[in-house]
């Protein structure tokens, strides 16, 4: 029997409404759905051969941190971090409970189902809709505070769940603080100015996603390629592989696992504030026929109020907006918004 079958869901249509993933739990094949052309799925990864290129993995305690920071954010718009800091406990933590939700019934889960108007909660990612298949993910999305969502589904046992994503919000934040200080200090941005965009100026953003089990990996896409709305993100991959980052003229790149250390993406933000020397990194997802795999992420991101625009040069390529314009810019045409506010040159 083959692996990939129509059951009857057309993702166009909506039978599977576009926030809702599916029960993975019983899928033993690949809805029609869910199955993505060789051509938007092609693992030509380079990282697998002779080639020496590769993520860099940067130590925070290294005396250079600032500028190995500096380099990987122009050439990768991504890095490895070691003695990051993050406690150990903390991590595994989050991981347990991020399990412990995802492992839940589909009814349950669906407690918490986030709306198409309020982003938070249990659902697909926010960029399902501009494509025609469904991705293999399910995502819990938390802005500010996991307890309102958390008590939907846990009314009486939400506090361990809620003190985990505390306290990875807590320890990701100041890390992240630390990595502006010294990406702002690389790019010649003044400590005023980085003032403008640390403390009470920031919002911050998790996401936990779940990548179950798929019987046809190659025909599925765990998170299609992206860049991130943040300055920076902060990701653990837990246990299993399965990001890749796209690097220009050389393609993708799997990231792979390195104990102790966490994966940081540059994001869109960041690419305007430094005129786009930055990259911000274009990522995406794998799945695998072997392991279910989770992943926990913390986005930094500015106030909805506060104003991007280039800090590095008086020749911007960007034009000023706020955040917010950004967001709503980037719900409307995703991977064309950087384009779009981009300055023509005469
Ligand atoms: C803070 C956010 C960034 C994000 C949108 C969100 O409001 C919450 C989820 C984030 C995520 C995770 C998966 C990929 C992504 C593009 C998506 O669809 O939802 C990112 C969003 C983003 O960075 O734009
Ligand atoms: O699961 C991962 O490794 C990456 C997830 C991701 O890119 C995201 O949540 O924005
Ligand atoms: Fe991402």
């Amino acid at each position: 029997m083959s692996t990939v079958e129509n059951h009857g869901e057309n993702s166009n249509t909506g039978i599977l409404p576009i926030n809702l993933p599916l029960d993975f739990s019983s899928i033993q094949s690949i809805p029609e759905s869910h199955a993505w052309s060789e051509s938007n799925n092609d693992n030509q990864i380079k990282n697998n051969g002779s080639s020496s290129l590769a993520l860099p993995i940067i130590d925070l305690n290294d005396p250079n941190v600032m500028d190995q920071i500096g380099h990987a954010c122009e050439e990768w718009g991504a890095f490895q971090l070691k003695n990051h800091g993050i406690p150990k406990n903390i991590i595994e933590k989050l991981e347990v409970e991020t399990k412990r939700l995802f492992d839940l019934s589909k009814e349950q889960k669906m407690k918490a189902l986030r709306t198409l108007n309020y982003p938070t909660g249990y659902g697909t990612v926010w960029i399902t809709p501009f494509f025609q298949q469904r991705m293999w993910q399910e995502g819990f999305t938390i802005h500010d505070s996991p307890v309102d969502d958390a008590k939907k589904i846990w009314p009486d046992d939400y506090q361990i769940f809620c003190d985990a994503i505390k306290k990875f919000q807590d320890e990701s934040m100041l890390l992240i603080e630390k990595l502006i200080h010294l990406s702002f200090k690389y790019l010649g941005i003044s400590e005023e100015e980085k003032e403008n965009w640390i403390g009470n100026n920031h919002a911050g953003a998790i996401q936990l996603n779940s990548y179950p089990i798929c019987p046809k990996p190659e025909k599925a896409m765990g998170i299609v390629a992206h860049t991130d709305t943040s300055i920076f993100t902060l990701l653990n991959q837990s246990q299993v592989s399965g990001l890749q980052v796209f690097k220009d003229d050389a393609g993708w790149f799997t990231v792979p696992l390195e104990p102790n250390t966490v994966v940081i993406n540059t994001g869109d933000v960041l690419h305007i504030l430094s005129n786009a020397r930055f990259k911000s990194a274009l990522h995406r997802v794998t799945v695998n026929s072997v392991k279910h795999r989770y992943s926990m992420v913390y986005f930094y991101r500015p106030i909805m109020k506060h104003v991007v625009a280039p800090l590095v040069s008086n020749n911007p390529r960007f034009r000023a907006l706020t955040f917010k314009e950004y967001v709503a810019m980037k719900n409307k045409h995703f991977d064309k918004t950087l384009s779009i506010i981009s300055v023509k040159e005469d």
